[in-house]
């Protein structure tokens, strides 16, 4: 592709890991309802198992789970799980719903015995919603205060035991005192290409879309290790199948939808390609400081640093150095060029980006 000729992207979610308008009902749709339903994340999955079999033992609530990771990977779904194998009823927030303390305490207070409160982005709780939580993890309180300046009094006030189940895309930026509060964090990964066939099986049979073995993988090498994009890249494929094919998909009917959605074999899209067709052609393979870089893709510095980065790095096409952006031999290879003698070899898999703040 000739990157001087694209001025300008539209705005292509294809590939997004978060979630899209309108997607959310079909998500719910697809989401697993039991442990044994979920595809992938086998250590989270059995650490889980035994964390609520032997609360159900016991005939306790059991400790309280935190749920880490990149964006799309099914914290929430696990979230819903929890409860469903505790046969617990979920009351679900989010940290930015929680601004002032009382929104919490309403929360709290309106809890029975062994329910799930699930708070999604933990991370954004306002800081008087955090420091009640804390009691009410340790000793199921929270200490309510009436009235403002020296008349004000706490009034102490009993909830009823619970698990809290708190998500988070940044475990980073989650304070010492509440991550310690967690009995158990489960971090999930990025799901192997076998995984995400057995996702994009999962969801056709679900939405009841013929797809043989090869169409599976084809959508699973190019989402991205992300179960949310195997789900929607599978609903585009559908599309194609049914109006420009009998509705059957194969690995060729496969292929021909996805380059229309311009997603390439490794899940790369147009602003991905012309990122590093730009670090390539016009930097010859850098070091090209992440600005510079930007400028000849006409994006901003941010879009291109947390929306394109993260995948081309855990791919291994691209590596940032002290001194600027490079690209490695497999990038060269991709756009199919030969890699200078001097190019470094990427590291594929690398540390969880999303994580690192
Ligand atoms: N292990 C899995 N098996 C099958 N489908 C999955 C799995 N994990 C996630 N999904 C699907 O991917 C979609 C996104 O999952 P979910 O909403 O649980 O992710 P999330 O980690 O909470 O994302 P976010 O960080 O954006 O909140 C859901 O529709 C769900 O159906
Ligand atoms: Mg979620």
């Amino acid at each position: 592709m000739d990157y001087e000729a694209v001025t300008e992207f539209e705005a292509d979610e294809t590939l997004s890991a978060l979630p899209q308008t309108g997607e959310r009902e079909v998500e719910t749709t697809l989401r697993p309802r039991k442990l044994d339903e979920f595809v992938g994340q086998p250590r989270v999955r059995e650490q889980l198992e035994l964390v609520l079999e032997s609360a159900r033992r016991r005939g306790v609530p059991p400790d309280h789970v935190l749920l880490s990771g990149p964006p799309g990977l099914g914290k929430t779904s696990m979230a819903m799980i929890v409860a469903a194998e505790l046969n617990a009823a979920i009351r679900i927030t989010s940290g930015p719903a929680l601004e002032r303390a009382g929104d919490l305490a309403a929360m709290l207070s309106n809890l029975a015995p062994g329910d799930v409160l699930f708070i999604d982005e933990i991370h954004r709780i306002a800081r008087p919603a955090e420091e009640m939580l804390y009691l009410a993890m340790e000793d199921f309180r929270v200490d309510v205060v009436v009235g403002k300046g020296p008349g004000a009094t706490s009034i102490p006030l009993e909830i009823a035991p619970f698990t809290l189940v708190g998500a988070t895309t940044r475990s980073g930026s989650l304070t010492g005192p509440l991550r310690d509060r967690f009995g158990f964090t489960g971090q999930m990964e990025f799901y192997s290409d076998s995984e995400l066939e057995l996702v994009a099986r999962r969801a056709a049979t679900i939405l009841d879309v013929d797809i043989d073995r090869d169409g599976c993988a084809e959508i699973a090498r190019r989402s991205r290790g992300t179960p949310r994009i195997a789900n929607r890249l599978l609903r585009r494929v559908r599309d194609y199948a049914e109006v420009r094919a009998d509705g059957k998909v194969t690995r060729k009917i496969a292929r021909a939808a996805l380059e229309v959605y311009d997603v390439d074999e490794l899940g790369l899209d147009r602003l991905d390609r012309a990122v590093l067709t730009a670090l390539v052609r016009s930097f010859g393979g850098g070091p090209v400081g992440v600005s510079t870089l930007a400028v000849a893709v006409g994006e901003e510095p941010t879009t291109v640093e947390e929306v394109c980065e993260p995948y081309l790095v855990r791919a291994g096409m691209l590596a940032r150095t002290p001194r600027g952006r490079v690209a490695t031999a497999a990038a060269w290879e991709h756009l199919g060029l030969p890699a200078p003698a001097g190019a470094t070899r990427g590291e594929q898999g690398g540390p969880n980006l999303f994580d690192q703040d």
